[in-house]
């Protein structure tokens, strides 16, 4: 009997993919960087049993219908709004995601970002690179305090939480907005919910971990950021979808808001003359909130364990529903 064929749309590392080549015949993109040419990936769908995919892949009708034999498709990523999970559901194709295995790296990324920003860290380490530093100097590069201040967490799920037990270990007072209260958090953590008008008012640092979906999109508009304090940092590391660009520039040369520490953007990657990128007081990563190499690696296996048990009639590990 012919193994079932399982198209991965960039190169992963042969270590983790070996092991399933007994069971399937993976077949993966040729690059680690460059995104999967959408007509390749159109054509692979339509010789398929299951297709992992990454967040820049668009899981769509025209994908699906495409894909005649694929049972499952797994996002080697969390966050899903780049898969129409209703339509997938209509067809029968069940899709996974990759919770859990990245919450704390992400949220270690997410707090070190916000480090980094309040400190002005990347901006202290140009400084020093380009010679520019000749002397001491009381204010030189003094930034914002972070231990004892408060943060504003909208979309307390797991990475939020994690963050704020990150937020705890620095005496912080912890203001959450979500869809639910969070009863745990409240106990352990002192978490006070708040409305997203009443978070960003009071907020020092307003961190957004929030998915992308339409009720989310824009929320971090022009009317949100006039209403932060003149010294509030906004980060966000969930979507860049989630803040409107044009806004959020303007908030920050009126003044309105005194930083932000951004790993994701409305288009990845941002191009070099992107506005927010003349800003000293941004500091941009290139969407990494989960990339430590254990990580990773451990979002790659959770991958291929859940195709290989939808495509042996299993329940997957971590299926998506809408
Ligand atoms: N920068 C990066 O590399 C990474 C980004 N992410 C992003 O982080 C997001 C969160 O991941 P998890 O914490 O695992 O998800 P989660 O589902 O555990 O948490 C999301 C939380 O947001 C809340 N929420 C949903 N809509 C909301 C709204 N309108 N207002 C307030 N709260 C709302 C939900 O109630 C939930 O508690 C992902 O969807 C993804 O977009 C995740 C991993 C890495
Ligand atoms: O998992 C996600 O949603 C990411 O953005 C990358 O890990």
């Amino acid at each position: 009997m012919n193994k079932p064929y399982v198209y991965i749309t960039r190169t992963l590392p042969e270590e983790i993919v070996e092991p399933f080549r007994e069971t399937f015949t993976v077949k993966m993109w040729g690059s680690k960087e460059q995104p999967v040419d959408r007509e390749v990936l159109l054509e692979e769908a339509g010789k398929a049993d299951a297709l992992i995919t990454m967040l820049s892949d668009q899981v769509d009708e025209e994908l699906l219908s495409k894909g005649e034999n694929v049972k499952v498709i797994a996002n080697l990523a969390v966050g899903f709004d780049n898969i129409d999970i209703k339509a997938a559901e209509k067809k029968g194709v069940t899709i996974t995601n990759t919770p859990d295995v990245l919450t704390e790296t992400t949220a270690d990324l997410t707090f070190g970002l916000l480090m980094a920003t309040a400190r002005r860290l990347m901006e202290a380490n140009e400084y020093v690179q380009n010679g520019d530093w000749k002397n001491w100097a009381p204010l030189l590069m003094a930034g914002h305090d972070i231990h004892h201040k408060t943060i504003g967490i909208v979309g307390m799920g797991r990475i939020g939480e994690a963050v704020a037990h990150r937020a705890k270990g620095f005496h912080m007072n912890i203001l959450y907005h979500n869809r639910s209260r969070k009863q745990d958090a409240e106990e352990k953590l002192g978490a006070v919910y708040a409305s997203l008008d009443e978070l960003v008012t009071q907020a020092d640092f307003v961190v957004c971990l929030a998915p992308l979906t339409p009720e989310t999109k824009g929320m971090f508009n022009k009317e949100i950021f006039k209403k932060m304090k003149s010294s509030a940092i906004f980060v966000n590391a969930s979507r860049g979808d989630n803040a409107n660009e044009e806004d959020l520039y303007e908030a920050l040369v009126e003044g309105e808001i005194a930083a932000a520490g951004l790993d994701v953007f409305e288009n990845e990657p941002i191009s070099e003359d992107h506005p927010l990128l003349s800003l000293q007081q941004v500091v941009a990563l290139p969407h990494i909130g989960s990339a430590s190499v254990e990580t990773r690696k451990a979002m790659m296996n959770l991958c291929l364990e859940n195709v290989q048990l939808v495509l042996n009639e299993k329940e997957p590990k971590t299926k998506v529903t809408s």
